[in-house]
């Protein structure tokens, strides 16, 4: 009994020698720190990793100013080892070990740290598989910023009237879930008013996944909106691919060009609104959905609907927070600071003289800011100088279409106070007429004071009901 303890004493002593021995030899860098984490010793090939031209320099100073996330002063601290840590170091991780140093006493007085570098062949598994599930890590991550929406209410330029009034109904409906219906023409900044909508909701730091039915096949479109099972098809497919309704779950999903949504979809999105479920094509799985749809359109849904194009059931449960978004002819007063937006933005220090602006503001915009931008950077690339005037304009804008102002027609011989008079007549009148005869609301569609546009109906005698 004593012999074999005796036996298993030296055998120990042994055991802990090699290990000490092997851990040292096959280590990367061996460092000790006393009881105040500061460097006591340091091999020389560990110092040269962090940089250092000799461990000479590393002695005396605190561990971390060395070794910038070393947890040995933690391990002095606890009095516990860390028998197994990944630590990154500017050349690459490592595989470290740190234990508590005792004197005779059972005291700490200090610690040691190994790093064990992959000359332990078996650990290799372990450090490809963290640096997989960094990769992992960090490309979810950029997938998700790139998901996150890039632009808030902020980059909506425009102090028009109706600019602030779609900002205004825009902002109200980002504390809502409901959907969102965005009415407007090309390029009048739809989906821009959507990723704005997104980042202001409590959804903001989940995904914005826009979708646009008019670019994708409609074959293709089912697999697209809600993903494939796996199994569903033969080749890449055969795994299953999720859809846009599942990439989007938590955040927002943008349906773009809802108008030209094929019909049997219409259906099963409209189903997905009302029972939040939906079911990957080929499979027979419902999946939960908590998606929040803006959807966009240029198209005249109510027409649509009459043409049997759209069904009637999901534009009701699409339109509960309509925007109507105007078109740029509709709010040329936004121009000026569209433009100078427009051009800081394209990094340009080209300026835009007042005939260039006033030749602007007659234009119809087809393309709206869409195409603004492409004119200030057509006029901005062609130009050498930096104040482009309104011919540089004229050539950017190519097919100019003048913005319909009903100009009244000249009357041979007419005095100025006698087209004026014809003119305000019929301005009157036509206010009149869109009030439905209501004098406030004329006067108020008008910017006049109610008072002065009585005295001037009175004068032109217009009468209330005309
Ligand atoms: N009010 C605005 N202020 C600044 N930039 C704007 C504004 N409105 C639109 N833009 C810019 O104009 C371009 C077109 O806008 P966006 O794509 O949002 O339009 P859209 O209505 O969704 O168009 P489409 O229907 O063709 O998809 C984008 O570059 C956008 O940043």
């Amino acid at each position: 009994m004593t012999d074999s303890l005796k036996d298993y004493q030296q055998v120990r002593g042994l055991a802990i020698q090699s290990l000490f021995e092997i851990i040292e030899q096959s280590s990367e860098g061996t460092v000790i720190v006393d009881r105040d984490a500061t460097i006591v010793w340091m091999n020389e090939r560990y110092a040269r990793r962090f940089g250092l031209k000799s461990a000479d320099q590393a002695i005396g100073q605190p561990c971390e100013q060395v070794i910038s996330n070393s947890l040995l002063r933690q391990v002095v601290r606890n009095d516990q080892p860390i028998l197994l840590d990944i630590q990154d170091t500017p050349k690459g991780p490592l595989v470290v070990m740190r234990l508590p140093i005792h004197n005779d006493a059972g005291a700490v007085i200090g610690a040691i740290g190994f790093a064990l570098f992959d000359e332990l062949r078996n650990l290799s598994p372990l450090i490809e598989r963290y640096l997989s599930l960094q990769q992992e890590l960090a490309s979810t991550r950029s997938l998700l910023r790139s998901r996150q929406s890039k632009y808030n209410f902020a980059h909506f330029i425009g102090t028009s009237a109706a600019s602030l009034e779609v900002k205004r109904r825009a902002r109200r409906s980002a504390s809502a879930e409901s959907p969102v219906l965005l009415l407007g023409e090309t390029g009048t900044g739809k989906e821009l008013l959507a990723q704005a909508i997104h980042g202001a909701s409590t959804r903001a730091h989940k995904a914005f996944v826009s979708i646009n039915s008019a670019a994708i096949p409609a074959d293709l479109l089912e697999a697209e909106f809600f993903g494939t099972a796996p199994g569903a098809f033969t080749g890449a497919d055969r795994k299953g691919r999720p859809g846009k309704f599942q990439i989007a779950q938590g955040g927002t999903l943008f349906l773009d060009e809802i108008g030209d949504m094929p019909l049997p979809l219409q259906s099963k999105l409209l189903r997905v609104l009302q029972e939040k479920e939906f079911e990957p094509v080929g499979s027979n799985e419902m999946l939960h959905s908590d998606v929040r749809v803006i959807a966009a359109t240029s198209m005249d849904l109510e027409a649509a609907i009459k043409r049997g194009e759209f069904r009637a059931d999901l534009y009701y449960r699409l339109n509960v927070l309509p925007i109507q978004v105007p078109p740029l002819r509709e709010r040329l007063d936004d121009i000026p600071a569209l433009s100078e937006a427009i051009l800081e933005e394209l990094r340009s220090q080209h300026e835009l003289d007042q005939d260039a602006l006033t030749l602007l503001a007659q234009h119809a915009w087809p393309g709206n800011i869409r195409e603004l931008r492409n004119v200030l950077e057509r006029a901005a690339l062609l130009s050498d100088d930096l104040v482009l005037d309104a011919r540089e304009i004229r050539a950017a804008i190519g097919t100019f279409t003048p913005v319909a102002r009903n100009p009244l027609p000249a009357v041979e011989g007419e005095s100025f106070s006698a087209a004026r008079e014809r003119f305000d007549r019929q301005v009157i009148g036509a206010a009149l007429g869109a009030s439905g005869g209501n004098v406030v609301e004329a006067a108020r569609r008008l910017g006049l004071g109610r008072s002065t546009l009585y005295k001037k109906m009175v004068a032109l005698g217009i009468s209330e009901s005309q």
